[in-house]
């Protein structure tokens, strides 16, 4: 795990320092406004289409927007977000570290993770904005130093959650599609018309990334998969299934995990975990 950034159980929020390793310094295009994606979740465990959507999301921003990637984050919930399935962050931030091992420009940032209570995204996006844009001055271009535009990486279903009451304040909703952006990732299941329907406001800072392959790998599937003792192998990255193997993650008794009673700070789903979760599984 050397070259990834990971937490120990014992690193605390005093030992952190924002990984900017793998952050791109300057950009060779004038016209161009850096971009840095930010996929904020439970990642339990991380799996290849999370990994996927930061590719999508590259190639559409070269495609289709004037922003040019200049590295990107992945951010899990900490322990508070007590989600169906969850296991303890220090494992999650662990998974997702392994699975970017070999990545040039994808990072893991333990940040959040390192916090008790529960952060609202839009204080994380603060923090990155923070780090990267205030503390180190946004990026070199031909043009002068330049701000990064921080932007929120998701699937279709979080944004839809958007449009469920009492799941996100409407303050933060404002203040993250206002001041930071989204790009967002269809999902099988998910009517991306019928989740952006109450966002139209700020349609112009919403980028709709198409999935050209359809992916509808889940965490959840991944879950259930290891407790039926049924292969997860080529769903997640290698060192991935063998972290899960050696720590008995997702297991029967669900050893090692903080919560699996879906009851909580997070916005939770029944027992059973039904999102995505196929009918047809032996057992
Ligand atoms: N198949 C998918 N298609 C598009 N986006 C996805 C997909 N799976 C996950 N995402 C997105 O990845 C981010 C992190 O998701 P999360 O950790 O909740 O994964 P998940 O597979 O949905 O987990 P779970 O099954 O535990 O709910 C979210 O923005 C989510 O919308
Ligand atoms: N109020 C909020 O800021 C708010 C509400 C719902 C979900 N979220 C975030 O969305 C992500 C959802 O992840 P899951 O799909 O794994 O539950 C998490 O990072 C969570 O913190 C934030």
């Amino acid at each position: 795990m050397a070259a990834a950034d990971h937490i120990a159980g014992d690193m605390t929020l005093a030992d952190y320092t924002f990984p900017h390793g793998r952050l791109r310094r300057r950009i060779t295009s004038p016209d161009r406004t850096p971009l840095v994606l930010i996929a904020c979740g439970s990642f339990s465990p991380i799996t290849f289409l999370h990994l996927r959507m930061f590719e999508m999301a590259a190639d559409y921003a070269r495609f289709n927007t004037e922003f040019e990637v200049v590295g990107a984050y992945l951010s899990c919930v900490g322990d508070a977000y007590k989600k169906t399935g969850l296991v303890k962050a220090e494992h999650r931030v662990n998974m997702c570290s392994l699975a970017v091992a070999q990545s040039s420009w994808l990072s893991v940032d333990p940040w959040e993770a390192l916090h008790e209570e529960y952060l609202e995204t839009a204080k994380v996006l603060d923090h990155f904005h923070q780090e990267i844009n205030v503390e180190m001055g946004g990026v070199e271009t031909p043009a002068g130093r330049k701000q990064c535009k921080i932007a929120l990486l998701a699937g279709a279903d979080l944004i839809q959650t958007m449009s469920t009451p009492g799941v996100w304040d409407p303050k933060d909703i404002d203040y993250i599609l206002k001041n930071f952006g989204a790009f967002i990732v269809e999902r099988t299941g998910t009517d991306i018309d019928e989740a952006l329907s109450t966002l139209q406001p700020y349609t112009p800072n919403i980028f709709v990334i198409q999935q050209l392959v359809q992916n509808d790998i889940s965490s959840t599937k991944i879950r259930l998969f290891r407790r039926r003792d049924m292969s997860i192998r080529y769903l997640v990255p290698e060192p991935v299934v063998n972290y899960i193997e050696e720590n008995n993650l997702y297991d029967e008794d669900g050893a090692a995990s903080t919560s699996s009673d879906g009851k909580g700070g997070g916005k939770g789903r029944a027992p059973g975990e039904s999102k995505g979760a196929p009918s047809n599984l032996p057992g």
